[in-house]
């Protein structure tokens, strides 16, 4: 399908009221969607169901799911596109305005969490904010494209449903990605600007921070998976900020250890909640000036059977015979997203607290988050 079929078709499902999803893997240059025959809003209840999901950050809440037995599923190669630049039409003064509340509010939040650390209630907790900025309500999927075209190394996405609303983003974080028993996942956290170099030197607190992550997985994923490999830590980029990363990898070990059980296990990570798990997520849901909803939840292709050729050298009928299926799952943590309403974007933006965080220092680390988005709704 062409680039300008596919983008009339979401267009045309987004006119109709109808739930889609559409999407484009790290590093790929296929974009995939997921167009919803009805306006049902259908659950996961146990992670077993195949088609697309979108998870809230509080899995107490429902998690939506597009089956792909109700969708039409359609794919475009995004090579041959270029998005127009337009005018930004956020005035400056109600920005500032906005701006010192906020910048207040979040700081008295960062030292309610560091008070916390210190009286010993946890080791790390991310906190984190929503930020209002205006836009012009035709520029809806033309930020999609924006976001395509500025990010091609994140998950970039767009998700709407009628009952729930519409939700983009450009992640940098892998929750999951499951095919039949490999699992692969990633320790994200710690943050720097990017200037000019990922050759730079890391703090303490980042250092910290990140380690607490991977520990937590290697530790939760033990129960689940047999022959777990741990990379070495590297500095990884994501648009403009640099971040900590170890990949972690393994393979299930029983018919118990399901999907759903590893995402019970893993989510929320300390990289969007904190640790100890459900202690900081209490924290979080009463301290939080806002409810997260599916900010910091996660979404993605859940259980989609693939085909494989196991042999490509063969003709298209032997092929056949040599095909085998595979289920595959693809979850990442919805990260440098924003929710759409109208002619307002609202940015969701958070950080990991130490005991070693300054709070003047952690509210300027969501204002170069906040910019992720920001630079595509100019
Ligand atoms: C919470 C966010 O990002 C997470 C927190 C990070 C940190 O505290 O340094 C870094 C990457 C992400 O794991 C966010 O982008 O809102």
């Amino acid at each position: 399908m062409t680039f300008t079929t596919f983008f009339e078709r979401l267009q045309d499902q987004f006119a109709n009221n109808l739930p889609f999803a559409a999407y484009r893997n790290p590093g790929a240059t296929a974009i995939k969607s997921f167009l919803q025959n009805d306006n049902t809003l259908y659950k996961t209840t146990d992670f077993t169901e195949s088609g697309f999901v979108f998870a809230p950050f509080n899995l107490e809440d429902p998690s939506v799911l597009i089956p792909v037995d109700a969708s039409e599923i359609m794919e475009c190669d995004s090579l041959d596109f270029k998005v127009k630049k337009s005018t930004n039409s956020t005035s400056e003064a109600t920005q500032i305005i906005k701006e010192s509340s906020a910048k207040q509010d979040h700081i008295e939040l960062v030292e309610k969490g560091v008070e916390a650390i210190l009286d010993d209630a946890f080791e790390k907790v991310v906190l984190s904010r929503k930020e209002a900025v205006t836009i012009s309500e035709a520029q809806q999927i033309e930020v999609f494209k924006k976001l395509l075209s500025a990010y091609p190394t994140a998950y970039v996405y767009i998700w709407f449903h009628p009952q729930i609303g519409l939700w983009l983003g450009a992640t940098p974080e892998t929750l999951l990605h499951v095919e039949n028993k490999q699992v692969k996942t990633m320790a994200l956290a710690g943050t720097q600007v990017y200037k000019d170099t990922t050759d730079v030197i890391w703090q303490e607190k980042e250092l910290h921070e990140q380690q607490i992550v991977t520990d937590f997985i290697v530790s939760g994923l033990k129960n689940h998976l047999e022959s777990i490999t741990v990379s070495d830590v590297e500095t990884t980029k994501a648009g403009s900020l640099l971040h900590l990363k170890t990949h972690i990898s393994g393979r299930i070990n029983s018919e118990e250890s399901g999907l759903k059980n590893i995402i019970k296990t893993l989510h929320p990570t300390p990289a969007v909640c904190g640790m100890p798990k459900e202690i900081a997520k209490s924290f979080i849901i009463e301290n939080e000036l806002y409810k997260r909803t599916y900010y910091s939840g996660f979404l993605g292709e859940l259980n989609l059977k693939k085909s494989v050729s196991r042999n490509s050298n063969r003709r298209n009928v032997e092929n056949n015979a040599y095909a085998s299926i595979k289920t595959v799952s693809n979850l990442f943590v919805n990260l440098r997203c924003m929710e759409i309403q109208n002619n307002e974007a609202f940015i969701y933006i958070g950080g990991g607290i130490t005991d070693g965080s300054n709070p003047t220092k952690e509210w300027e680390e969501t204002v170069a988050k906040s910019q992720t988005m920001k630079k595509v709704l100019q």
